[in-house]
């Protein structure tokens, strides 16, 4: 134990809440302080008091808060006393427990357990990720330090879980499972951590799990094959490409019944926890262990066998195999890294060498060395570096944000009749209105339920998608791809109280049947561009490097996304134009843009009708805006289709958003876009109408790579191409921490 000194968050002696007396530290992670304290208002109860800083960047203790109070009256968890922050620290206060299973391991004389001792304690984490698994969540950090005997008469042979800050919940409020994201920061310990994690693939129940084989492996052999080694790649390698004899030797058979058995998981498969209860109790049988038996360290360590001398050095005798594969999928592998920042925890050990660190505390060099993990900042990619699994993350955190926020969008379509004659597949699903919805942010909830609100959980950092069915996962998945161009800032999001407003809710001017849409542009690209980069596609021209990643994924990639074209055979490039330009829009609006828009496309023979008619936009006194001073111009909130007064033959898409924008703004803008638009003005092909820009739509059969610029709804006043927005997107992902708030 050491006391605390200056620089750490707590002093020794000090009182939190008129309660919880400071008498010494006790651990330091990479997350916050451990500190024992008293119950001075409990008769002197022996408490340990979990702070972190109110400015540390990682703010993981509400999690932990949530995680906790949701595990009381389990068997391996600590009780819950309280917690709460102040402008310094954030705390939570919980029972105080014994040594971690990291530090009786080292003190160990060869840094492993007996059979005996290693399986009684194996059947208990089990148990305890069970626990943690049966309410919903993941611990995603099973490693040894993260296991605590009790500390009482009572207690102390049972196994304690600990730190619950980087758990993940994998239920939804209906008890169905989450969409796994397709691409998922490194999370955990890189010693313990599953291959899944190496691969930042969303972790399941089974990877827990794996992290327990790993820690039993260790607890029986005394050290992992991986164990000196700092590359987290490597070691995910090494671990994807092990040979179970080897790293097994002379445990156990039942221990590779228990891989084998987590190798059949998925992501969404619930393990057979059962059975591989039933495997260790085997264990149990045949080696007569009794559960009376004295654990390792309570006699001394005297029944420990020098396993690490029997099997030599695991390491090296796994290694020659390893390297070679290293050697060979060194390239392969570097696919599966995304350009955000990966942290990772770090090995616990490593510096110990074999070597009992006093009291089980990270050293200063443990402190250096450890990396420490940007929840909300792994995402953030480099200008021009995303790649579409970032991406997809993306879209997930924006799927978490959202959760019962009436930010709906729909919008509906009205198909150009080319497309429904070529489409029989639209035209059936549209039979009147010859329209399509697309519900924007209502992602996955086609039916419109809101159903999924997670209500008691405002308050932590977990992340929460509303997606609902198993069965709708693969397009849930698809759509999320899409829509997360529609999503609004996290930040508005995540701040508190969010007001209905105009602009975050626009209805369809005319409900109509709704068809869902699920082909997204990947697919549409590789529809109507194959490869997706041929000069032919309207949208090759300006595609964005993450389009053109988009487009040219490899087919192997394509074919495991299981893409849905509901929308029938290949679709018209006009139709892909103009979601492309809606979406363009939106992303405009989702950026905070400040810029008032009314876009019409429609038929040539009719824009000038149509843009007088539907598209003059509507003054208002600027008053509930209260921005920008006088002068402004709120302008009239509408989306959707309204064909009600056109002759039958025309066919639009509207989109006028509600936001401030100043008249000399407004002028300047204009400006720019008659600049931009002069060629075509000259061919008549675009009319400006008061401020409303009309853009003819040629024919899907002539050339309209060549006149792309048509097809295109005008993007940002400086026209920045699409990745500028895909950017600044991303820039909500690094929202400012929002204050935590006293649950206590
Ligand atoms: N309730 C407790 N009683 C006794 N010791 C505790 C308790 N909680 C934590 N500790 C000790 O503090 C150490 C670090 O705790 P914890 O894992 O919660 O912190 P952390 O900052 O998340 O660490 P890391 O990043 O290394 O996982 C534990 O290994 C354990 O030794």
């Amino acid at each position: 134990m050491t006391s605390s000194s200056e620089g750490e968050i707590l002093q020794v002696g000090q009182v939190i809440r008129e309660r919880w007396k400071i008498k010494a530290k006790i651990g330091g992670g990479g997350f916050g302080e451990i500190y024992e304290a008293t119950d001075v208002q409990n008769h002197h109860e022996r408490v340990a008091i979990k702070v972190e800083s109110s400015k540390a960047t990682k703010q993981v203790l509400k999690m932990e808060v949530a995680v906790l109070r949701r595990l009381q009256g389990k068997k391996h968890a600590c009780k819950f006393y309280g917690c709460g922050r102040n402008d310094k620290f954030n705390y939570l206060v919980m029972s105080l427990q014994g040594k971690n299973l990291a530090d009786l391991r080292r003190e160990a004389p060869k840094q492993c357990f007996s059979l005996n001792t290693a399986i009684r304690i194996g059947l208990q984490i089990l148990n305890g990720i069970r626990e943690i698994h049966s309410i919903g969540f993941l611990h995603r950090d099973v490693k040894p330090s993260n296991f605590a005997m009790g500390r009482t008469s009572q207690t102390m042979r049972n196994v304690y879980m600990l730190d619950f800050g980087l758990a993940r919940q994998y239920l939804n409020a209906k008890g169905e499972i989450r969409s796994p994201r397709s691409a998922a920061g490194f999370r955990g310990t890189v010693r313990y951590a599953a291959v899944t994690a190496h691969k930042n693939k969303e972790m399941g129940r089974q990877d827990d799990l794996w992290s327990l084989f790993y820690m039993l492996t260790e607890f029986l052999q005394g050290q992992l094959p991986w164990r000196k080694i700092k590359d987290k790649d490597e070691v995910g390698r090494m671990k994807d490409d092990v040979d179970f004899t080897t790293l097994l030797e002379d445990c156990p058979s039942e221990l590779h019944l228990f891989a084998a058995h987590l190798k059949t998981l998925g992501y969404p498969d619930a393990p057979d926890y059962t059975f591989l209860e039933s495997l260790l109790n085997q264990v149990i049988v045949k080696e007569d262990i009794k559960w009376d038996d004295p654990y390792d360290w309570e006699n001394g360590y005297d029944s420990v066998p020098n396993r690490s001398k029997t099997n030599g050095n695991l390491s090296a005798r796994l290694k020659s195999h390893t390297t070679a594969v290293i050697r060979d999928q060194r390239n392969e592998n570097r696919a599966l890294d995304t350009q955000a920042p990966i942290t990772m925890g770090e090995d616990e050990d490593e510096q110990t060498n074999g070597q009992v660190l006093g009291g089980g505390f990270e050293s200063a060099h443990d402190k250096i060395e450890k990396p420490k993990y940007k929840r909300h900042e792994f995402l953030k990619p480099k200008y021009g570096t995303v790649n579409l699994d970032v991406i997809d993350a993306v879209n997930a955190r924006f799927a978490a944000c959202d959760e019962d926020r009436n930010n709906d969008v729909e919008v509906n379509f009205q198909l150009p009749s080319s497309i429904l004659k070529d489409s029989p597949a639209i035209a059936k699903k549209a039979p009147i209105n010859k329209s399509i919805t697309l519900s924007i942010n209502n992602r996955y909830n086609s039916n419109k339920s809101k159903t999924n609100k997670i209500s008691s959980f405002d308050n932590t950092n977990a992340q929460m998608d509303d997606n609902s069915a198993n069965n709708l996962r693969t397009a849930q998945t698809i759509m999320s791809k899409w829509q997360g161009s529609f999503d609004a800032s996290c930040e508005e999001m995540m701040d508190g109280p969010i007001e209905e407003t105009n602009h975050t809710r626009l209805n369809p001017a005319f409900p109509v049947p709704k068809v869902s849409l699920l082909s997204t542009p990947r697919s549409i690209d590789s529809n109507t561009s194959p490869g997706g980069g041929t000069p032919s596609s309207p949208m090759n021209p300006r595609q964005s490097p993450v389009q053109q990643r988009r487009a040219s994924r490899s087919d192997k990639e394509k074919s495991t996304m299981h893409r849905t074209a509901s929308c029938g055979p290949p679709q018209s490039n006009s139709i892909i134009s103009h979601f492309k330009g809606l979406i363009n829009s939106f992303n405009n609006l989702g950026v905070g843009s400040r810029l008032s828009r009314t876009t019409s496309i429609e038929e040539p023979q009719q824009q000038r009708i149509s843009s007088s008619r539907q598209f003059s936009q509507q003054p208002e006194p600027d008053t509930s805006y209260g921005v920008g001073g006088g002068g402004g111009i709120r302008h009239s909130t509408s989306m959707g289709v309204n064909s009600r007064e056109l002759p039958a033959r025309t066919q639009k898409i509207s989109a006028t958003f509600n936001a401030y924008e100043s008249p000399e703004e407004r002028e300047k803008r204009r400006e720019r876009r008659l600049r931009r638009r002069s060629v075509d003005s000259n061919n008549g092909k675009v009319v400006v109408h008061n401020t409303s820009v009309v853009h003819s739509i040629k024919p899907p059969h002539q050339n309209i790579a060549a006149n792309d610029e048509e097809f295109r709804i005008p993007l940002e006043e400086n026209n920045k191409p699409l990745l500028f927005y895909k950017r600044k997107r991303y820039q909500f992902l690094n929202f400012p921490r929002t204050s935590s708030t006293s649950k206590s």
